[in-house]
């Protein structure tokens, strides 16, 4: 299955695409994590993205678009991924189908997952991520981890995210709105576009998304 992932930042797409990823075994794809790990290993690409980053910005769409281009062409992403995080504005979604036809395939679904702002702010003020895995989340308020600043799964340390700060959150959820929302309306006119809640245990989440991708499957 070939799958976009969009929500607000906040709204369990790391989580969730972790997950489904692994029962539709296709490799997901995060741009966020692709930068992330740039800024690691101190790229020239992670020095120019962490500065948009740490504002709240898009990355530019040149950079982000070669970058996502070159992931979805690797041999593990022949027979389907899972994108999250991209596209992030119509530019991106456009680059996107030019791509997907270059290749004579098509997106099966885009997943959107739906939660109300104050949970957003919420939620990214107290999160904090493992070192070792950035799939180990934990959530200082809901989940807090059972030693302080130490995964629970692995022993790594956690850490908070520099763009997670309150004054950035904002901006992200800013450009959310402006830029990432238009590309729902962009998907609904190709009839891509399935919508869940994002509250409630993750579990029940995941659940939630597989049965709704089945209808979305079924329906094709
Ligand atoms: N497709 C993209 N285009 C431009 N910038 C991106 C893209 N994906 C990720 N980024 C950059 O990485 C940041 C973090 O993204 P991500 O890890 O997906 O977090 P979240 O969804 O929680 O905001 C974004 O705020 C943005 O600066």
């Amino acid at each position: 299955m070939r799958i976009v992932l969009v929500g607000p930042p906040g709204a369990g797409k790391g989580t969730q695409a972790t997950r489904l990823a692994a029962t539709l075994r296709v490799p997901h794809i995060s741009t966020g994590d692709l930068f992330r790990a740039n800024i690691s290993q101190q790229t020239e690409l992670g020095k120019l993205a962490k500065s948009y980053m740490d504002a709240g910005n898009l990355v530019p769409d040149e950079v982000t678009i070669a970058m996502a281009k070159d992931r979805m062409e690797q041999p593990d992403a022949e027979n389907g991924f899972l994108l999250d995080g991209f596209p992030r504005n119509v530019s991106q979604a456009e680059a996107l189908d030019e791509l997907l036809k270059t290749e004579g395939i098509k997106l099966e679904a885009v997943l959107d997952l739906e939660v109300p702002e104050e949970e957003v702010v919420k939620r990214i003020a107290g999160r904090r991520i493992c070192r070792n895995d950035s799939a180990h989340v934990f959530h200082v308020t809901y989940s807090p981890p059972a030693q302080d600043g130490v995964c629970d799964v692995c022993g790594g340390e956690l850490y908070q995210r520099d763009d997670d700060s309150e004054e950035t959150v904002r901006k992200r959820l800013e450009v959310y709105h402006t830029q990432t929302e238009p590309i729902i309306d962009y998907y609904k006119a190709q009839g891509l576009v399935v919508t869940i809640s994002s509250l409630g245990p993750v579990d029940e989440i995941t659940r939630r998304a597989l049965e709704a991708l089945k209808r979305e499957d079924a329906g094709k």
